[in-house]
């Protein structure tokens, strides 16, 4: 079965949006865990627009799943997520100034770096996944780099499937193929959504783990108008 990690970025940004502690992170990391998620996803950013180095400690003991920590491993990154110790690390190649991860590495040109990035988390006992687009090339090369899985990035299939393009989980299907045949677990994420997500599961063997975070929280707050306008209808009278 293919394990859900909720990624809690954007309750950070809500949180953020008016400098105090509604909503409060910890205690929706504690909801989704009980509501049967299996495991917590966060992306600090330099710039700690949404998740600050901070949070990711204060998620350490009430964490119980699977905690996922993303990010680009500049320095910061790393002593964090060495210190934090969680289930697994997420390495992707962001850009300081990106809105959003935007591109998988290129594992030939970055083989060595991450050879040594990944070596210094396995020291640490923590599991690494690199963020990949769907290039069995590129697979070819991250099994070099000594990490255990993929996190194939998904955008393009859910931008193609949102088109009516179901052709677009080809890649994704051989990807799949090629890590498994190397020893790779697999895990995906970026704009899985309710839409796309049963399609792709569906249709890519062996998925060990998606990461969902930007359509899950919109669709929470979609689904869950209805009953909060009506309760405050219910106050008002
Ligand atoms: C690696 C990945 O696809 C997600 O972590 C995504 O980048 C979410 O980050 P933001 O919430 O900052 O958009
Ligand atoms: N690794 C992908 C992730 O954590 C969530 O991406 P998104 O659902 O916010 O696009």
């Amino acid at each position: 079965m293919t394990k859900l990690s909720v990624n809690i970025n954007k309750i950070a940004t809500l949180r953020n949006s008016r400098g105090g502690d509604t909503p409060n992170l910890v205690s929706v990391a504690v909801d989704v865990q009980e509501f049967g998620a299996q495991g917590i996803t966060i992306h600090p950013r330099p710039d700690e627009r949404h998740i600050r180095y901070q949070d990711a400690y204060d998620l350490k003991p009430i964490v119980t799943t699977e905690y996922n920590i993303e990010g680009n491993p500049i320095k910061k990154f790393i002593d964090l997520v060495v210190a934090i110790k969680p289930t697994q690390v997420t390495l992707v190649p962001d850009a300081i100034n990106a809105i959003t991860s935007n591109a998988g590495w290129d594992t030939i040109k970055n083989q060595s770096f991450l050879t040594e990035v990944v070596a210094e988390f396995k020291r640490n006992g923590i599991r690494t996944s690199i963020f990949m687009d769907p290039d069995l090339g590129l697979i070819e090369a991250a099994v070099k780099t000594g990490a255990e899985r993929i996190e194939l990035y998904t955008e393009a299939f859910a931008t193609e499937y949102g088109l009516g393009n179901k052709e677009a989980i080809k890649p994704y299907v051989a990807s799949a193929n090629l890590a498994t045949e190397l020893g790779l677990g697999i895990n995906a994420g970026h704009d899985l959504s309710l839409d796309n997500i049963q399609f792709f599961a569906k249709n890519i063997p062996n998925l060990l783990e998606v990461s969902i975070g930007h359509a899950l929280i919109a669709e929470a707050l979609y689904l869950g108008l209805e009953n909060v306008v009506n309760l405050y209808l219910h106050k008002l009278k």
